[in-house]
């Protein structure tokens, strides 16, 4: 397994800014790393011992805040660079937060219900001593939801022995949690594509979408940009694509996912089914990337023909295609501006259970609309001023922002937990 190492795009940034030395040797490493074994009793009166992690990258800003992932190859080299990127994306999305994730290398698909259950309940049982409030937050990652959020917060206060609400985001409403926050990833993305089209002019009946990824990222998203005039002509799960040249209504097909269908075998009118791949070399304007990490790499990089792409997975594009891409003059928007959306939701989760006042749900689209716009059109007029590309003006904000705390807080050591 390689190790974290840290972006050479971070390098140039902190040349850009003339970052420190306290802010190089601070930012180079993560801050701490829990790994634990948790056990679950499996139905079959068996024992699953899964290994899972909680890594807090940088928490000068905050307590770190970031989601848990459940998938196979979760490895603590994946969770530290997802850790890392919630330290920049909450920085520049101006959060009182650090970064943090989690993730517990298992194949959730092949785990009943109360078997999840009790890897949710067991998970928070091991980390314990990391989270809290005012330390370490988790909301929903893949193959985690609202459902496992509940199971979480309400694992977390029965060890506290008192209602912690604040302890977990992403939760569903009935149990403190926000109007907003499930739709917040897709929704936040739709306001950076909306805000870079209306600076080429491009309205958006004559941009056509294509999404890889159709979970609560990638779902959420289609159908967001469909009702808001977009013409999405694909979306892919990890079956396979459906695709319908005049546009398709991501309604059915999520209600098809809904019952436990797969893309691959969709039927709908109009519609024909290709394999993941071809969804990539598609001749859209946007290519949606809302799956996994290196999506588009050297490998395949040739093969994409969208003039924009537009992350709202992590790390979709690996380091060498967005390279490729920008010498092709494809617009990349960046994955910590573009999915942002989620933990700025998240933030409005956290203060409103502090606080014990509630929003209603357009209170919270307005905040995070005016937040998703003010921080898009400062990312995207600086890579203007600067001609750079968006991702590290981007960048630039971020670690200009964690870096002035560095300097201020001194000779600090002081680290969350
Ligand atoms: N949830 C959130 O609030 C946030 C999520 N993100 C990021 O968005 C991305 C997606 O997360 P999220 O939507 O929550 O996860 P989900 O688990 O809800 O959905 C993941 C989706 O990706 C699909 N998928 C997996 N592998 C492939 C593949 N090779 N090709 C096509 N589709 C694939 C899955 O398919 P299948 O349905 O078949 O399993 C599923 O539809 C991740 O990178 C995550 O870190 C970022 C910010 C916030
Ligand atoms: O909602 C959150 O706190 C974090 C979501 C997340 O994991 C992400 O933005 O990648």
């Amino acid at each position: 397994m390689r190790d974290f190492q840290l972006p050479d795009l971070m390098h140039r940034v902190f040349d850009a800014i003339d970052a420190s030395d306290d802010v190089r040797a601070r930012l180079a490493q993560r801050d701490r790393v829990m790994e634990v074994q948790i056990v679950v009793r499996r139905d079959d009166g068996s024992l699953a011992v899964l290994p899972g992690w909680r890594v807090q990258y940088d928490t000068t800003l905050g307590p770190a805040k970031g989601g848990v992932r459940f998938h196979p190859e979760v490895s603590p080299t994946e969770v530290t660079e997802l850790a890392f990127w919630m330290t920049l994306k909450c920085a520049l999305m101006n959060l009182p937060f650090g970064g943090g994730k989690g993730g517990v290398k298992v194949d959730p698909k092949a785990l009943s219900p109360i078997e999840l259950e009790r890897l949710a309940r067991g998970y928070v049982r091991g980390i314990f001593e990391v989270l809290g409030p005012d330390d370490d937050i988790p909301a929903p990652d893949v193959n985690t939801n609202g459902r496992v959020m509940g199971w979480m917060a309400d694992e977390y206060s029965i060890i506290e022995r008192r209602r912690q609400p604040a302890a977990v985001t992403g939760k569903p409403i009935c149990l403190g949690g926000s109007a907003g926050r499930v739709s917040a990833t897709g929704q936040g993305a739709l306001h950076v594509l909306d805000a870079w089209l209306a600076r080429q002019d491009r309205a958006p009946a004559e941009t056509r979408v294509a999404v890889q990824g159709f979970g609560n990222a990638g779902a959420h998203f289609a159908s967001l940009a469909h009702a808001a005039g977009y013409r999405v002509v694909a979306v892919s799960d990890s079956s396979g694509a459906v695709v319908r040249e005049d546009g398709l209504d991501p309604g059915p097909l999520r209600a098809f996912k809904a019952d436990g269908g797969h893309l691959a075998d969709y039927d709908g009118a109009g519609c024909k089914t290709v394999g993941g791949d071809a969804l990539l070399a598609l001749d859209v304007d946007v290519l949606a990337l809302a799956a996994l990490q290196n999506a588009v790499t050297e490998d395949n990089v040739g093969d994409v023909r969208a003039g924009t792409v537009l992350e709202l997975a992590n790390g979709p594009v690996s380091p060498g295609a967005d390279g490729a891409l920008r010498e092709r003059e494809v617009t990349v928007l960046p994955d910590i501006l573009v999915n942002a959306g989620g933990v700025t939701v998240s933030y409005y989760e956290w203060i409103q259970g502090r606080t014990g006042d509630y929003w209603d749900a357009d209170t919270v689209a307005g905040r995070l609309k005016t937040r998703m716009d003010r921080t898009a059109a400062q990312v995207l007029d600086l890579a203007e001023e600067a001609a750079i590309p968006p991702r590290e003006a981007a960048y630039r904000i971020a670690v200009g922002r964690i870096a002035d705390a560095i300097d201020s807080r001194g000779n600090s050591t002081y680290f969350s937990g």
